[in-house]
């Protein structure tokens, strides 16, 4: 099937690579030309675990390609995947000016019978503004507007895309329906669900599904801070609760906050619609103020322990990426923590396997990258582990004890075991843990 992606982002390159390896012919369209220039030249743009072979054999045998031009790149299209940005307007409404530019500019190139899909996580009701912007300019005939939202997660994205739990597809037409089976058919071969529903219902579900595991991390982050204060061990609270199948083990893990591209935003976004709607969502309200005093947690532990003003402190950082496996700080709490800190005057050595381009197109100079985690505490004053990467999980401990001022650790992903720690001579504060002193 000849197929077209507009937005080459994390969704829109993963998605496009993942059908063309399924053998679509897919043209990729993004209006950043120097982003467009790089993956004609065999560049993935972004730090997606896989995506580079995938990338690389799909362009070699021409199924994959680039371009800036809409015109150009729907031309012989019969499905068109939008998978634009749908950032926050300053009151938490998605920002919906991308996709119904795109749509306006279609309207003006459309000439035969296309899916336009949206894959972009957008309001209840988006599908049918694209609908109207379409039909204001040519027959309905000619379209369908198909609600197709993605459920990847960075840093396992092309997994997820070719072996997603389920599809979920609004539309009811059934000639888009057809189509949009034939296309997902190889992606589920193992048995996993492809649901059809109405498109309100469709758009519906994305905002649900990520403000529930947002909910669900939030609730884990309030019962951990719980945890620390009755001397209880969030860990085993975690595995005694997630044990039973009703609540379940995924996304419990509490830590500094939930952050990212997607999860702060469609929170935000979802009550807007309530408020939209004169409906107040209560829940996720305490939600989004329990997560932002969340991200702020490493930062006040580290305060209330080496003092307020850390003018003459040097703070080691562990971890940038908002998750494991990804370059990507959107949202990342590691900016809020390096902010509070900048602003008590600390000194800030950083180390991160792949963020750390994001972080000094940020913050310049001011925070001091380095090439490795153990350079990242060299005459520290304490260590903050923010993003829970693999290569911090055993690292040397007499070698950091040796290389840092003071062996003080601040720990916002429960890496170690905190008897271990004592053990081994570390001031140790993690989350819904107790505090151990093995100095
Ligand atoms: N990142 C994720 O993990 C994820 C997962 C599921 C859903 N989503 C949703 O998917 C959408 C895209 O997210 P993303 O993270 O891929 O965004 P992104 O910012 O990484 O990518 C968006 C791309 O669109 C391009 N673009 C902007 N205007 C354009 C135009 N007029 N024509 C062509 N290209 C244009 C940008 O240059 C950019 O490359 C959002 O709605 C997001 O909420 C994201
Ligand atoms: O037990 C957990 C699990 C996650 N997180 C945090 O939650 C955030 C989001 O993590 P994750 O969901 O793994 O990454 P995303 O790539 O943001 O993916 C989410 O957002 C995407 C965009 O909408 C959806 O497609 C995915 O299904 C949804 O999981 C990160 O800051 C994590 O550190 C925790 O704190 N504890």
């Amino acid at each position: 099937m000849n197929i077209a992606v507009v937005g080459t982002g994390y969704v829109g390159l993963v998605t496009g690579t993942c059908f063309a390896e399924t053998g679509n012919e897919v043209v990729c369209i993004d209006v950043d030309a120097d982003k467009v220039q790089r993956m004609q030249q065999g560049e993935v743009p972004i730090y997606e675990p896989g995506l580079k072979t995938l990338f690389d054999r799909n362009t070699r045998q021409n199924r994959l390609q680039f371009t800036t031009s809409l015109e150009e790149g729907i031309k012989d299209a019969e499905v068109i995947f939008l998978a634009l940005p749908t950032p926050p307007n300053g009151d938490g409404s998605a920002d919906l000016s991308y996709i119904l530019k795109v749509a306006a500019q279609l309207a003006d190139l459309i000439t035969d019978y296309t899916v336009i899909v949206d894959k972009s996580t957008v309001p209840v009701g988006t599908a049918d503004q694209v609908h109207d912007t379409l039909a204001s300019k040519i027959s309905p005939e000619l379209f369908d507007v198909v609600s197709n939202p993605e459920f990847l997660r960075e840093g396992v994205a092309v997994d997820d895309f070719l072996k997603p739990e389920r599809v979920i597809i609004g539309t009811e037409s059934q000639r888009a329906r057809n189509i949009m089976e034939r296309l997902y058919k190889p992606f589920v071969r193992q048995g996993n669900p492809i649901y059809f529903m109405d498109v309100r219902s469709a758009e519906m579900t994305k905002y649900a599904a990520n403000s529930f595991l947002a909910t669900k991390i939030t609730f884990m982050n309030d019962i951990a801070n719980l945890c620390e204060r009755v001397g209880a061990n969030v860990d085993q609270v975690r595995i005694g609760i997630g044990s039973d199948s009703r609540i379940g083990k995924r996304f419990l893990f509490p830590g500094v906050g939930y952050g990212g591209s997607c999860f702060p935003k469609d929170v935000e976004a979802l009550v807007r619609t309530g408020q939209d709607y004169d409906y107040d969502l209560r829940i996720l309200q305490s939600v989004i103020e329990v997560n932002n005093r969340q991200k702020r947690i490493l930062a006040d532990k580290l305060v209330q322990y080496l003092g307020e003003d850390l003018c003459n402190k040097t703070i080691g950082i562990w971890g940038l990426a908002f998750k494991p496996n990804t370059d990507d700080i959107r949202e990342a709490p590691a900016l809020y923590i390096i902010q509070e800190l900048l602003d008590r005057h600390a000194t800030i050595k950083a180390y991160d396997p792949e963020a750390m381009e994001n972080i000094r197109t940020r913050f310049g100079d001011q925070v001091h990258l380095v090439s490795d985690a153990y350079e990242a505490v060299i005459d520290v004053d304490a260590l903050l582990i923010i993003t829970e990467w693999s290569v911090f999980r055993t690292p040397n401990f007499e070698v950091m004890k040796s290389l840092m001022k003071q062996p003080i650790i601040f720990d916002g992903r429960n890496l170690y075991e905190t008897d271990y720690m004592a053990k081994k001579g570390f001031y140790y504060e993690s989350i819904g843990r107790e505090v151990v002193d093995g100095g």
